[in-house]
């Protein structure tokens, strides 16, 4: 993982040796409800104890305890972490947000501070297009390229007055045409148009002559913002290990209401897995399988708990002009560590991700994601209310 700005989220653990042979019960959080590394190890079925099972006579390794694999959840207390109540609303309501403050203790996000770089990340939109989806609704892509890591990371657009900055600059001696096919323009494309709409940078017209709204213009009401890490497994391959899919089309969905005026924008980061990649990621499926928890797989892997970081999604969203979002997430090191080492952009609201399956509207329920969603509430901090989980 190229050392990118921003939370270098390296958890300051103690790893064990891996499949550590003599486990011992302890708590892994600390008052933060960080997780600290310890000894974990996975469980009696593990590789090494199995391998004993199957080669020869037992041995007398005692079993993990079951503390270690199944620890007591401690719902959380923190003020704010309260999952808002959507009762009530309809399928069709932009569900409600909980006014949060990284500034103050009591803000809702947690105490713990990111480790942020300086200074953000430079980052550019090379090209945008028009989406219409499956769904009917349409969406404006934007890929953007940056000076950190060699990774197209994207900006997905709701609504036509959310522009990106870097796009619209003109570069030198470019023609109207260039302008057109790298999506520089305002309004819509249609056959035979020939001028991009944009007579000088900054000053965006739709067109035909109309100014156009620019996300700092409209300012008054905050866009909802979605910051999305990339996971091959739950957003292509169908897997019911973790709610990354369901996440990606909710949010999507959510944007694209009638009733969301302030248009939205799913920044699509590219660090699969927590930031570990593919295929440390399915290597820490199979310790899953083997009794681990998300967590504890990855850190047997000597990886952090969590590898991501935000400088990015904050340099991509001050570009496309955001100063203050509405954020959806139940975690609160995203909410700290996008807000950039400077609060370049404050985060005002949190609009909690709820399974679809926890609210009686579809999704799907595995013991899979039970048991991912358990962990982010039990051991990253992640503010959602494991009793509202249908049992
Ligand atoms: N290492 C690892 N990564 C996982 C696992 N399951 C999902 N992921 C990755 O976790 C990332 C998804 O996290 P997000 O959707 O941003 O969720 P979050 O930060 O946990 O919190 P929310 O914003 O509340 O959803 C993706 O990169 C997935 O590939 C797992 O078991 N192990």
């Amino acid at each position: 993982m190229p050392a990118f700005n921003s939370v270098q989220a390296q958890h300051d653990v103690r790893l064990p040796s891996f499949y550590s042979p003599r486990p011992r019960a302890h708590d892994t959080r600390d008052n933060d409800g960080d997780v600290e590394g310890a000894e974990f190890s996975v469980s009696d079925n593990n590789p090494a104890s199995s391998a004993t099972k199957e080669d020869g006579p037992s041995t007398t390794r005692p079993p993990p305890p079951s503390s270690l694999l199944s620890p007591a959840f401690t719902p959380p207390s923190t003020p704010g972490t309260v999952t808002p109540n959507n009762a009530g609303l309809s399928v069709l309501s932009v569900p409600r947000g909980v006014p949060v403050d990284s500034s103050i203790p009591t803000g809702g996000c947690g105490t713990k501070q990111p480790k942020l770089l300086e200074t953000l990340p430079e980052v550019e939109c090379i090209v945008r297009a028009r989406i219409p989806t499956t769904t009917g609704a349409e969406m404006f892509l934007h890929l953007y390229t940056n000076n950190v890591d060699n990774k197209e990371h994207l900006a997905i657009v709701f609504g036509g007055n959310i522009r990106s900055k870097s796009l619209d600059a003109v570069r030198e001696g470019e023609t109207e045409m260039d302008r057109l096919v790298r999506g520089a323009y305002t309004g819509r494309l249609y056959p035979g148009r020939t001028t991009s709409g944009l007579s000088a940078p900054g000053t965006p017209d739709n067109g035909d002559g109309s100014q156009a709204a620019s996300g700092e213009q409209e300012g008054q009401l905050a866009p909802l913002v979605r910051i999305h890490s990339e996971c091959y497994t739950g957003e292509t391959v169908w897997s019911a290990r973790c709610d990354c899919g369901e996440q990606l089309d909710e949010a999507a969905r959510l944007m694209s209401l009638p009733g969301n005026k302030a248009g939205g924008i799913i920044i699509y980061l590219r660090q699969e897995g927590r930031g570990i990649g593919l295929g440390e990621k399915l290597k820490a499926y199979n310790l899953q399988d083997l009794g681990s928890d998300t967590v504890e797989a990855n850190l047997l892997l000597r990886h952090p708990a969590d590898a991501r970081s935000y400088g990015l999604a904050t340099a991509m969203l001050l570009d496309l002009g955001q100063k203050e979002i509405r954020l959806l997430t139940n975690n609160p090191d995203k909410i700290r560590a996008v807000e950039g080492p400077n609060r370049e952009i404050i985060v005002k609201e949190r609009v909690a991700m709820i399974p679809l399956s926890w609210k009686g509207r579809g999704g799907f329920r595995a013991p899979e994601v039970e048991g991912y969603l358990k962990t982010k509430i039990e051991k990253m901090g992640h503010m959602l209310d494991l009793g509202s989980l249908p049992r």
